[in-house]
């Protein structure tokens, strides 16, 4: 037989339409609800330079497949700028602190070098277009102003502080959308006098390789603020000195863009969303942290170990090392973050052992009790000043991470990406 009377449906009845209008809702619910639990946002937290973006950058490599051809072409251009930059810096910087440079000796060969150099206006020498627009650049170029330095100074408080607590501004700050004179450039008394960018390579490739003055002054790097990627940008400055050239992964890696604002980045890994937010961490971008401080399923705060004895280049009265202990003990205490786990990198490892050897912890840190010089011991003395600030007793995972290194943070964000998962999913009761 066929269907009993009783079970026939009139598909007109408003009865039975506003039954399958709900089953349809509660069907959506349902699978939002899903969906949400599916979820995770992740926020990178930590102050400027620690190398938040560069752990992302390994997580689009991982997960997204890397960097588009627009993407390599913005950093060619905006490391060709830093790689003079930081040559320029490198030569005023030696003569602040008096260090005898050979380049400085008239008639000799690295003389004309060094001409050469401090006359190159990099900037002038982009294309606009290709390196993130005017404003990006006029952005950009604050960092080697004598203007922007003097402002810097005038603001300096010479206190450590977290900065991200009360303010609410989404905006640009003050700093960013100034007008722009750059001073640097301006210091050599000299305009650009037509040097193609091959020569400005060549020219910095032999300052770097044979004025001792130069190397003596990039090891006192900590005492002025310079590119924590100099180094690898005078021996590949041949490569960025070409117009086309498109950077490697390398490259982007130890490139540096600060970030201004808050970035998304989305992937899917193992049937969960990935929500990852990159938020810039110098003071004036902390003030934009609070909109993104809902529903964060885990923080993951970068201290860069390395930088122990350096000055913020926001303030350069204040030890960046002081400002990351500031900003982890508000965050990791905050109300915003009481159910929320942190990770914390304990990132530039690589950075720190030859650092160690240049400058001894004790003198900035005067109760560190370990040997001198010794690796393991600073690291375990920063772990465990760290986990003491955590007086909301949350899970804290530490792990010590090169974020520049491909190999190893294949292992780290792996690790991390499943125990978040894995969280996620017994939070959510699907486990
Ligand atoms: N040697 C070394 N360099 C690193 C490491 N992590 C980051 N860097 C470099 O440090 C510089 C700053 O890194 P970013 O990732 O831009 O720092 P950030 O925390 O995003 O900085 P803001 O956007 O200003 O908050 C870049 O030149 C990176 O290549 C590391 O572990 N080792
Ligand atoms: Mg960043």
């Amino acid at each position: 037989m066929g269907c009993n009377a009783s079970s026939s449906i009139n598909e007109s009845d408003p009865e039975y339409l506003e039954k399958l209008q709900n089953s349809k809702v509660e069907q959506m619910l349902m699978q939002s609800q899903q969906t949400e639990k599916n979820q995770v946002k992740l926020l990178l937290l930590g102050a400027g330079e620690s190398g938040k973006s560069t752990v992302l950058k390994q997580m689009k490599l991982l997960h997204k497949g890397g960097f588009t051809s627009q993407e390599r072409l913005l950093y060619s251009n905006v490391i060709w700028a830093d790689t003079v930059g930081s040559m320029q810096t490198l030569i005023i910087q030696a003569r602040k602190l008096g260090i005898p440079l050979k380049c400085d000796l008239p008639g000799s060969e690295l003389y004309q070098f060094k001409k050469k150099v401090l006359a190159y206006k990099a900037l002038d020498s982009i294309d606009a277009s290709k390196a993130g627009g005017v404003s990006f650049l006029k952005n950009y170029v604050l960092k080697y102003s004598e203007n922007g330095a003097a402002k810097r100074k005038m603001m300096s408080t010479g206190k450590a502080n977290a900065g991200w607590e009360g303010t609410v501004e989404m905006e640009g700050s003050q700093e960013e959308s100034e007008e722009v004179i750059p001073g640097l450039y301006e210091l050599s008394g000299r305009s650009d006098i037509g040097f193609s960018k091959a020569q400005i390579a060549e020219a910095i490739q032999k300052l770097w390789q044979n004025d001792d003055g130069i190397q003596t002054c990039f090891q006192k790097n900590h005492l002025f603020q310079l590119e924590g990627s100099a180094a690898y940008y005078f021996e590949h400055a041949h490569l960025y000195a070409q117009d086309e050239y498109l950077c490697t992964d390398e490259d982007i890696l130890k490139g540096r863009i600060k970030t201004t604002g808050i970035t998304e980045t989305n992937f899917l890994l193992n049937d969960t969303k990935f929500k990852i937010l990159d938020a810039g961490g110098q003071r004036s971008e902390r003030k934009k942290w609070i909109h993104c401080f809902q529903d964060i399923t885990c923080a993951l705060f970068v201290l860069a170990v390395s930088e122990y004895d350096q000055m913020l280049f926001e303030d350069e009265r204040v030890n960046r090392m002081h400002e990351a202990i500031m900003l982890f003990e508000s965050l990791c205490n905050s109300k915003w973050f009481a159910n929320t786990p942190f990770i914390l990198f304990l990132n530039k490892v690589d950075l720190l052992e030859d650092k160690l050897r240049r400058s001894p912890l004790r003198k900035y840190f005067p109760d560190y009790k370990g040997k001198t010089n010794d690796l393991e011991d600073t690291l375990q003395y920063f772990e465990k000043l760290f986990l003491s600030l955590n007086r909301a007793n949350k899970p804290i995972y530490v792990h010590r991470t090169c974020a520049t290194d491909t190999e190893s943070m294949k292992f780290v964000l792996t690790a991390i990406t499943d125990m978040i998962i894995q969280q996620n999913l017994k939070k959510s009761g699907l486990m």
